[in-house]
């Protein structure tokens, strides 16, 4: 029998911010995750991390204000700790959700790195919100430290490059352990970003969109289907307009179309619409299921979300 392959990307819901506030999200996340741990399905999961890199950050930096022997650590570094940070608690709530459906699967999580292009133009113009909402004084001691932010709703955040997702260093370990029937969470926070030089990977300053990587990753494990879990239900047109209107379907000629005429959310929906668009490509049988995570249910909700295909 031929299993289907299925990427699923979480998004901020099924995470929270906090440390207590992730460990119910994940304990909720699981048991929509293992909906889809089917004998047909091979599921590969990965997972946004803005807050938690953001925290990450500022407790490290902080830790180097209060102890100056230890030095700065770097973006990639934060990215790599958010990876283990999330992984841990996502595997162990997987596991136990399927141990409690009488399931013994192998959930691990892989330190992913991915490649980005050191001429990415995103390296001059920082635009990646993460971490919490600053007070105006915490946003100018950050930028005393060569940080930049932005102004939000109720104050400010960091901003950060954010380069596109070209290929994933630890592809094959990925696919060898979804070929072994095993539950593996990659690619988190989009990846820890890295320059390859030579045969060195050299950390980039940068926090790379979990939609597009979850797109790249989707590609290069060539799966027939992706699966974005998010906070709206469907994709829609006029979002947020009296005259909004949620798609049911979506077909790829029309998501090209309306993503070059700004239907969809910078920095939000448009990266999951330019995520299906590269992933889908050519391919007939590829799909894209954009949906919310129910979390007080813990299920995908009805309707099904938008369902994005050639
Ligand atoms: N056209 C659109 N249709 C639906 N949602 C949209 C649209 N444009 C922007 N959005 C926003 O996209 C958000 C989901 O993206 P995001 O906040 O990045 O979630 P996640 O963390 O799950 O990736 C929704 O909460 C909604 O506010
Ligand atoms: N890396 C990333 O895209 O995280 P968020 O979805 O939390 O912004």
């Amino acid at each position: 029998m031929k299993k289907k392959r299925i990427v699923i990307a979480l998004g901020h819901e099924a995470l929270g911010s906090t440390l207590p506030e992730q460990q119910k999200a994940a304990a909720r996340t699981a048991k929509a995750v293992a909906d889809f741990i089917r004998e047909d399905y091979q599921v590969v999961i990965t997972h946004s991390n803005g807050p938690q890199v953001g925290m990450i950050h500022t407790a490290m930096n902080e830790f180097c204000r209060l102890y100056p022997e230890y030095t700065a650590t770097p973006t990639s570094v934060c990215s790599a700790m958010s990876q283990g940070y999330i992984g841990y608690d996502l595997q162990n709530a997987i596991r136990t959700e399927l141990l409690n459906r009488g399931i013994y699967k192998t959930v691990s999580t892989v330190l992913t790195q991915v490649v980005v292009d050191p001429y990415d133009e995103a390296f001059y113009h920082p635009a990646k919100v993460i971490g919490r909402v600053m007070t105006k004084e915490e946003a100018e001691e950050e930028e005393k430290k060569g940080n930049h932010v932005t102004e939000v709703e109720g104050g400010y955040r960091r901003i950060v490059a954010s380069p596109k997702p070209m290929d994933i260093v630890e592809i094959d370990a990925i696919s060898a352990l979804s070929d072994a029937d095993q539950v593996v969470i990659a690619c988190g926070g989009g990846g820890i970003p890295v320059l390859a030089q030579n045969n060195r990977l050299q950390g980039a300053s940068a926090v790379i969109e979990k939609d597009l990587a979850a797109g790249k990753l989707a590609e290069l494990l060539d799966a027939d289907m992706l699966v974005i879990l998010t906070s709206v239900d469907k994709v829609c047109l006029n979002y947020g307009k009296e005259d909004e209107v949620k798609l049911d379907t979506l077909s790829l000629a029309d998501a090209k179309k309306y993503l070059a005429a700004g239907e969809f959310g910078e920095g939000t929906m448009a990266p999951k619409i330019e995520a299906a668009i590269d992933f889908i490509g050519e391919s007939a049988i590829r799909s894209v299921l954009v949906t919310k995570l129910n979390k007080e249910a813990g299920e995908i909700t009805g309707g099904m979300g938008t369902l994005i295909k050639k």
